[in-house]
């Protein structure tokens, strides 16, 4: 079944008590930071209490990623080889710019993988497209591995790097948001959108979460567990969306039945890519529970 990918809960990697908790707020994902939210000073500390984390806890209803620092720093290879040595599968890149710092987490991921005598392939990698020039070559990193499970977006680098501020309305991000979600719908990987730093602000939360699903992501990177729930809304289908594709499924069994490959179901057509599109809702509903 499609793994659920709507919300990706960021906890920083040096705070027991996020490490302990986090699973109860039911996110889809959880990302143990060890990037920005840890300062240089704690980056080792961070990693060490990460890898007991892993080894202690089991975070049975959440899939598990860690943002590690990129492998250039001097954190980064440690971080991976800690990490995947203490169980973590999944791999989230941050500053993933062009698609050799892909192929390098790949090449030093297979090194690991042989030396645990685990399969090659069995880590799988999230790039984390935060930078101009990542957004640029955001269709070859999507493609760069056969790892890769996802892109995701960092609005508040990507703002740095191209000389504008974050605004509310996040027209500036408009641009970078399509090529990504393009980009991994052509690789046919997960598109995930950027976190909202304001957790006071519901309502601009709420209309960007609304718009990312709209363009296509698959879900939002979110920092607090207030964020979980209104995206868990915003990105599950309706009851009404759930029905709707359920009777457009139907009505499309019986007209296959009868030879015809286009209906009309309320007076709106029905063919190919609007099943195609209503089997998905009924994947997302299954995968969410409704079904
Ligand atoms: C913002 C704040 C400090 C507020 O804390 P506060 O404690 O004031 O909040 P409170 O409301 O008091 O918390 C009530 C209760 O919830 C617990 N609780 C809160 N948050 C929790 C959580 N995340 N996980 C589990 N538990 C949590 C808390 O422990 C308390 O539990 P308890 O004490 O038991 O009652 C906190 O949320 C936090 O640290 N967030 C994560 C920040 C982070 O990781 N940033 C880096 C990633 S973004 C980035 O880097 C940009 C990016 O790279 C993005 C990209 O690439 O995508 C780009 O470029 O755009
Ligand atoms: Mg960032």
């Amino acid at each position: 079944m499609k793994k659920l990918r709507r919300t990706m809960l960021f906890v920083p990697a040096n705070n027991p008590n996020m490490i302990m908790n986090a699973p109860v707020f039911k996110p889809d994902c959880i990302i143990f930071d060890l990037e920005d939210a840890i300062s240089l000073k704690e980056k080792d500390s961070a990693r060490d209490l990460l890898v007991e984390a892993l080894k202690t806890f089991e975070y049975c209803n959440c899939e598990i990623f860690a943002r590690v620092n990129p492998l250039y720093t001097p954190f980064g290879k440690d971080d991976v080889r800690e990490l995947v040595k203490a169980g973590l599968r999944n791999v989230r890149l941050p500053m993933s710019e062009t698609d050799e710092d892909i192929k390098n987490l790949d090449v030093l991921l297979t090194e690991i993988e042989k030396d645990l005598g685990i399969d090659r392939g069995t880590v799988k990698i999230l790039g984390a497209i935060e930078t101009a020039k990542g957004v640029i070559n955001a269709e070859k990193i999507a493609v760069a591995s056969s790892r890769m499970l996802g892109i995701s977006f960092g609005a508040e680098d990507f703002t740095r790097t191209i000389g504008s501020e974050r605004s509310r309305e996040g027209e500036e991000l408009f641009v970078a948001r399509c090529k990504i979600v393009l980009a991994a719908a052509a690789a046919g990987i997960d598109a995930i959108d950027t976190v909202y730093a304001d957790i006071e602000d519901e309502e601009g939360f709420e209309r960007e979460a609304q718009s990312a699903r709209k363009l296509g992501f698959a879900g939002k990177s979110v920092i607090h567990p207030r964020q979980i729930g209104v995206v868990h809304s915003i990105f599950t289908p309706s009851k009404e969306e759930v029905y709707r594709a359920l009777r457009v499924i139907s009505a499309i069994q019986e007209a296959e039945a009868k030879g015809l490959g286009v209906i009309a179901l309320d007076g709106k057509m029905i063919d190919g890519p609007i099943v195609d599109k209503a089997e998905r809702i009924v994947t997302l509903a299954k995968g969410a529970g409704l079904l």
